[in-house]
């Protein structure tokens, strides 16, 4: 089990991340939140790379502080990540071998192997410079899963990535999902509906929720509506978006008002707003 026990983290006189503590058994889980919510300095701290101001990151019950052999059992994919490229593929990737100490027999099995996982085999010789974008957020994967690594985290793993490549990664995770814990960081609520077993809202620094997808989408029962837009907007109301139906233009709203219409079925993004926006 990986732990997270009432961790505090400033930078300089900024608390980014304010008494987090979560736990994480093996499955996947999706580490949701606004933009400065506090989610990549949480993983980064769980990575090694900040010092902590107060708390600690445990897994089996011993601090991953500077624990070379707690740390290895990481696989992590930053959100911006830096490849050489002209080299290849098979370079790039037996670089990280080396980097993460696996032993030089089983290099080339592994790099198969891992190759094989994110649907690369055929790029092995290929010159990174060579790959779309989503092929290189591919290679960011397989160095992440080198050595079968017991917590594997990815940051931001979709942005920019079109449909079919936010598919792929699913079905990837999906496919390495066995006897670990995956965290993946993200903006895109729907991303982490199906594959995640638990979500995890933050914001300003703190967790707000830590539930399943229906859990999370409870939080949202009885305040969705659908009303006219030319309807006074009250001050109450949070509107996620407007949309046109049968020539007239509607709003979706959030309310923690009962309102004098019939609710709608809420989807995980309401449940998500409510929880980040407090409704
Ligand atoms: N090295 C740093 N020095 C100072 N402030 C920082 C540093 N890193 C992050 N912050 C601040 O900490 C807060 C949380 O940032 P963080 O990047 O962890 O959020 P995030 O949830 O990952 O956001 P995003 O989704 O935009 O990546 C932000 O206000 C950011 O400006």
């Amino acid at each position: 089990m990986l732990e997270v026990i009432k961790l505090h983290k400033s930078f300089k006189k900024k608390e980014v991340l304010k008494n987090v503590s979560l736990e994480f058994k093996n499955g996947i889980y999706g580490l949701l939140g606004p933009n400065g919510a506090g989610k990549t300095t949480l993983i980064r701290c769980m990575v090694n790379l900040y010092d902590l101001n107060s708390g600690s990151i445990e897994y089996c019950g011993s601090s991953i502080n500077g624990n070379n052999d707690l740390l290895s059992n990481i696989g992590y994919l930053p959100q911006k990540f830096g490849l050489f490229k002209e080299l290849t593929v098979y370079e790039n990737l037996k670089y990280f071998c080396i980097l993460k100490k696996i032993y030089k027999s089983r290099m080339d099995d592994e790099i198969k192997n891992c190759l094989i996982s994110v649907n690369l085999e055929d790029r092995i010789s290929h010159k990174v410079s060579s790959l779309s974008g989503g092929m290189i957020r591919r290679l960011g994967i397989a160095q992440a899963i080198l050595g079968h690594p017991k917590i594997i985290i990815f940051d931001e793993p979709t942005a920019g990535l079109d449909p079919e490549e936010r598919i792929r990664f699913k079905n990837i995770v999906a496919q390495i999902n066995k006897d670990r814990i995956i965290i993946i960081s993200t903006h895109i609520v729907e991303d982490v509906e199906a594959s995640c077993n638990k979500i995890i809202i933050m914001n300003e620094g703190r967790v707000l929720k830590y539930g399943s997808s229906e859990e999370i989408k409870s939080e949202a029962n009885g305040k969705v509506y659908e009303v006219e837009k030319n309807l006074n907007a009250d001050e109450y109301w949070y509107v996620e978006k407007s949309f046109s139906r049968n020539e007239k233009t509607f709003m979706r709203i959030l309310s923690n008002k009962k309102e004098n219409l019939k609710s709608l079925e809420p989807t995980i993004e309401d449940g998500y707003m409510c929880i980040v926006k407090g409704i």
